[in-house]
């Protein structure tokens, strides 16, 4: 922000402040219409005087972990947002979410009971607001069984290309059980285990590679047991904004081969490939590895997930299986994945928040006072 505009913008805080505690002030030996009364003029008080000095369209409250808010909220997206009448503004923790804003649009990621509902009961009291995304379909992608199980019954096969997820096995308990669970289900080595849930931690990211069954026990439960497909080291991001969909390339796990599989045993948990794996975009690939996946087939998947899901912000890591064209596997989908390396995120995102509130006026004009 340039510095006039900084401390007009400051002024008019403080102002507004001002007249906040003075209102709360005066509530008090007030009846409560009249609470009612001043709280709304309070709030179309604040919203003309930020609009009014910047043509303001929407303020978008944030609540992201610090990293998050470093990777995403870059000076590139907030600068462009401006410029388009867009305010992100850090939503309290310590504060009710209600005396807060208002906002138009709630933006978050945190994980953990007690924001969920906090979230609920707002989305409850203000469904004038967009909360993106809803708890409840956020917590369905943070199970690694269920984040899947869209993809298994969308069961696209002849869209351009098939597109699955590879074979897997969920254990909750009992280490000792998996060699005969893996037997029994019929899973093939090398099998990848994950842990069950993703809650942002670092550990729920923590994977390994199984060459062979008897060491499985070695593992600790809830986790799921994937089989491995060999992919010839390259992954597609699929990232999606709403209807927008962006792919890039990243490097992945090299191919397991027979030979290899046959002279290895053990568990060997590797690092995370999200943020140590460079982009592959611009690497000399062989095509038949590094040929994006065709674009109707995203089309028809994202449209599909997107509507399941219930989302407006996930990636879908996806690859193809080495050595066919059109034969591709989901692997993971990630709710509110790092956009900030997707190339001209700053563009899509802004339009995206400003398309959303579009509609949402078009489908209920009385709310555009
Ligand atoms: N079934 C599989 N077959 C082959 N490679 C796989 C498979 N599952 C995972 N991988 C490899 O392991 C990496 C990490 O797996 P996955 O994406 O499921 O983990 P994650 O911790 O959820 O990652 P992210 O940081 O993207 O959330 C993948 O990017 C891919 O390179
Ligand atoms: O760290 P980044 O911003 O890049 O985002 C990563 C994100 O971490 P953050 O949301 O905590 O920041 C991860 O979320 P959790 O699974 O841990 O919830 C996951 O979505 C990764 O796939 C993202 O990396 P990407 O695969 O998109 O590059
Ligand atoms: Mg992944
Ligand atoms: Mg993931």
């Amino acid at each position: 922000m340039r510095l006039k505009e900084e401390n007009a913008y400051k002024n008019e805080v403080e102002k507004e402040n001002g007249g906040r505690v003075r209102l709360k002030e005066e509530c008090r030996c007030k009846g409560e219409v009249e609470k009612e009364n001043e709280r709304v003029t309070s709030q179309r008080l604040y919203s003309t005087m930020v609009s009014g000095a910047y043509q303001q369209k929407l303020v978008v409250g944030y609540a992201l972990t610090s990293k998050k808010v470093k990777s995403f909220l870059q000076p590139k997206l907030e600068g462009l947002a401006r410029n388009k009448g867009i305010l992100f503004v850090a939503i309290d923790l310590h504060r009710p979410l209600s005396d807060q804003g208002p906002f138009d649009i709630v933006l978050h990621k945190l994980t953990g009971k007690e924001w969920r509902l906090i979230l609920e009961d707002y989305g409850q009291r203000h469904p004038e607001v967009t909360v993106l995304d809803p708890p409840d379909a956020i917590q369905h992608v943070y199970n690694r069984q269920s984040m899947l199980q869209d993809v298994a019954d969308l069961n696209l096969s002849d869209c351009y290309g098939k597109v699955g997820v590879p074979r897997q096995l969920v254990i909750k308990n009992d280490p000792l059980s998996i060699p005969d669970a893996v037997t029994r289900a019929g899973l093939t080595l090398p099998l990848v285990a994950k842990p069950l849930v993703v809650d942002g931690s670092a550990k729920s990211h923590e994977l390994s590679l199984a060459y062979d069954q008897l060491s499985l026990s070695m593992l600790e439960p809830p986790l799921v047991l994937q089989e491995f497909v060999n992919h010839g080291g390259v992954l597609f991001k699929v990232f999606i904004v709403g209807e927008t969909i962006k792919v890039v390339r990243r490097f992945s796990l090299p191919d397991v081969s027979k030979r290899e599989l046959l002279n290895n045993a053990g568990v060997f948990q590797f690092p995370r490939v999200s943020t140590a794996a460079a982009s592959a975009d611009d690497a000399d690939l062989d095509p038949g590895i590094a040929e994006l996946p065709p674009r109707p087939l995203l089309e028809k998947l994202a449209r599909e997930l997107r509507r399941r899901l219930g989302l407006h912000l996930f990636n879908i890591d996806m690859i193809r299986e080495h050595g066919t064209r059109d034969r591709f596997y989901v692997i993971d989908i990630n709710y509110f994945p790092g956009y900030g390396k997707m190339p001209g995120y700053e563009h899509i995102f802004t339009d995206f928040l400003l398309g959303l509130v579009q509609s949402k006026q078009k489908r209920c004009p009385a709310n555009n006072s």
